[in-house]
């Protein structure tokens, strides 16, 4: 049922953003959630219970990390904006079980706080409604540390989202699509309407679910150079495989010798980038990387 007093209802954002005089910056990506039912859709699907520890990013006036409070054991959330620290504290009085760390997400070191904050053997998820201008590093950066964390349960800009979670032979596919699915298992759970947001993003929203793979699904040999391949590959979309490698490795091989590499791998230079499957990428990264060390 839902409670009058909870914070992600549009009169209640409007009176408290009033109290404070508060102006909405866009250079952070503020855009404030004020319906409490995808509130509860972001929660669901996030996977939560009591026993659970989360982390927020940009907690904002408190819409979500209310949300995290009520339904996990824990939640440290990351602010970046210093105007919203007395405002959070404020609205989020009820609360004992919230931490607010005043740091930038992309400076902070989130593995000491999940160490200083959270039990050894508690799961933890990361839920976010996300700023759009920074999704993608952030997301890069939380994937990469190895963060022991189950799941990260995320509203991003739509079409990002379609990107993350895209299959191969898709407009969509392509590094970005490897980068994330090579940590993670991407879905998109739920499209969101730009009504939601105070103030509505020029964008549409959906909420994605990323669920962390106990391994990769392929085994590479070095994962900067696999990861620098991917990118070669996608360089430019319409251009075959054969020529964006060539583009990319000409000063170190020479474009017959590039022909002959991908022929050992069996994988048809002529096709396209977005056609292939992770494990053919790896397979030619392997490839390349053997014969460059
Ligand atoms: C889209 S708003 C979400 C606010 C709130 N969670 C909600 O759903 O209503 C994004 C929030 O991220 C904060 N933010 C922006 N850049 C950040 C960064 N680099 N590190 C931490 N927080 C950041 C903004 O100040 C803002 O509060």
């Amino acid at each position: 049922m839902i409670m009058p007093k909870y914070i992600a209802t549009p009169t209640r954002t409007k009176e408290i953003l009033a109290k404070y005089n508060f102006a909405f910056k866009k250079s952070l990506g503020q855009n404030f959630l004020v319906d409490v039912n995808v509130l509860e859709n972001i929660i669901g699907h996030a996977g939560i219970h009591k026993q659970s520890g989360t982390i927020e990013i940009g907690p904002g006036i408190g819409a979500l990390t209310e949300q995290l409070a009520i339904h996990s054991d824990k939640v440290v959330a990351f602010e970046i904006d210093q105007r919203l620290l007395p405002i959070l504290e404020d609205t989020l009085q009820d609360y004992s079980n919230i931490t607010i760390a005043h740091q930038d997400i992309l400076q902070a070191d989130v593995h000491t706080v999940i160490t200083q904050n959270f039990a050894p053997d508690q799961p933890i998820h990361i839920v976010a409604n996300l700023p759009y201008y920074i999704t993608t590093p952030i997301l890069m950066k939380l994937l990469r540390e190895n963060l022991p964390v189950d799941s990260l349960t995320v509203m991003i800009q739509k079409e990002v989202a379609e990107r993350m979670a895209a299959s191969p032979n898709s407009k969509s596919y392509g590094s970005l699509t490897i980068a994330v699915q090579y940590y993670t298992h991407a879905e998109i759970v739920m499209n969101v309407p730009k009504s939601v947001f105070m103030p509505q993003p020029n964008v549409d929203s959906s909420i994605l679910k990323l669920v962390r793979r106990e391994s990769p699904p392929v085994h590479v040999n070095d994962e900067d150079y696999f990861f620098r391949m991917v990118q070669a590959s996608f360089a430019q979309r319409r251009k075959t495989l054969k020529n964006n490698l060539t583009s990319h490795f000409k000063e170190t091989y020479g474009k017959e010798t590039i022909g002959q590499i991908l022929e050992e791998t069996g994988i048809d230079g002529s096709r396209r980038g977005e056609s292939l499957s992770m494990e053919e990428f790896a397979l030619i990264a392997n490839t390349f990387y053997k014969k460059e060390s």
